[in-house]
């Protein structure tokens, strides 16, 4: 099965949510645990024990585990394998990006069947070229997996790049999302190369000429939560492709931990509350 056709399954099942699991230094301090790999460890687990099997999919930020070397890229595979083992899709945010022939081992890493590092889908930067991203996007197809690649990100400096006009006038933006339509077209019920666009990011997709309609593949939308969007947004964002999207949010429900049953409430309130939005 395609992962556009797991992801829209999971999303069907479990509702629009991803939770993101980012480490923080200051997460863990409030839950308690030692800013270390055994820290790391136990939040990742108890994350994994609140929502696992609950949500559509989880997003462990990969920079949060690296921080802590080698032991911390251990504890990502440990994350990769425990979504495997409860049938939660993973979607590893790596955010890699390089020429062709490097992404090649990028794409080796995390998007190759036995790789301890290859989740469900990774997200990509496209802005070495989209076509930089090839050898991601063949092992990503060949394998059942996804890319989210960088497209209108929720932070405030990406419209420098995102919207910015090449020569025949259309946006950065537009194109990256004209790239991931082709590869997506004819596919039943989404395509498997998806895009990143914040739902923080207000009616950007309009003024760059961005169709996210067209792309026929699934709208990872993190901003929800701690970075101040909420049910309004969403909708107002995303309009008629709201049915893409996959709302993301990391602080907004860890702020609820370490107590297990209080992070999964929140999580699953936030699923709701998407679904709601973007019914
Ligand atoms: O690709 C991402 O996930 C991403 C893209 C983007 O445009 N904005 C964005 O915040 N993210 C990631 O989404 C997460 C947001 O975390 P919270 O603000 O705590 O919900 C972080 O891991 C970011 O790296």
């Amino acid at each position: 099965m395609t992962f556009g056709a797991r992801l829209a399954a999971a999303m069907d099942e479990h509702g629009p949510l991803c939770v993101g699991i980012d480490p923080h230094e200051s997460l863990l301090a409030d839950w308690g645990l030692p800013d270390d790999a055994s820290g790391l460890r136990s939040f990742a687990q108890i994350v994994m024990e609140a929502v696992g099997g609950r949500v559509a999919a989880v997003k462990p930020q990969a920079a949060f585990f690296e921080r802590h070397g080698s032991a911390g890229v251990a504890v990502l595979e440990e994350v990769v394998a425990a979504g495997r083992e409860t049938g939660t899709l993973v979607i590893v945010d790596a955010k890699r990006g390089d020429i062709g022939s490097t992404m090649g081992a990028y794409a080796d890493a995390f998007l190759r069947d036995g790789s301890p590092l290859a989740g469900d889908a990774l997200t990509v930067s496209p802005y070495l070229g989209f076509g930089s991203l090839d050898p991601a996007v063949d092992l990503a197809l060949s394998s059942g997996r996804g890319l989210f690649v960088l497209c209108l990100t929720s932070n405030k400096e990406g419209h420098e790049v995102q919207h910015a006009r090449t020569a025949d006038g259309a946006s950065v933006a537009s194109l990256m999302a004209s790239r991931a339509a082709a590869l997506n077209a004819g596919s039943d019920p989404m395509g498997s190369i998806g895009l990143v666009v914040g739902a923080t990011v207000g009616d950007a997709a309009e003024r760059t000429g961005t169709d996210l309609t067209a792309v026929n593949g699934p709208l990872l939308a993190p901003g929800v939560g701690a970075q101040g969007a909420g049910a309004a947004e969403l909708t107002a964002v995303f309009g008629a492709a709201r049915r893409q999207v996959l709302a993301s949010s990391s602080r907004g429900v860890l702020r609820a931990g370490p107590d297990v049953a209080s992070l999964r409430t929140a999580a699953l309130e936030a699923s709701s509350e998407a679904a709601a939005a973007l019914r």
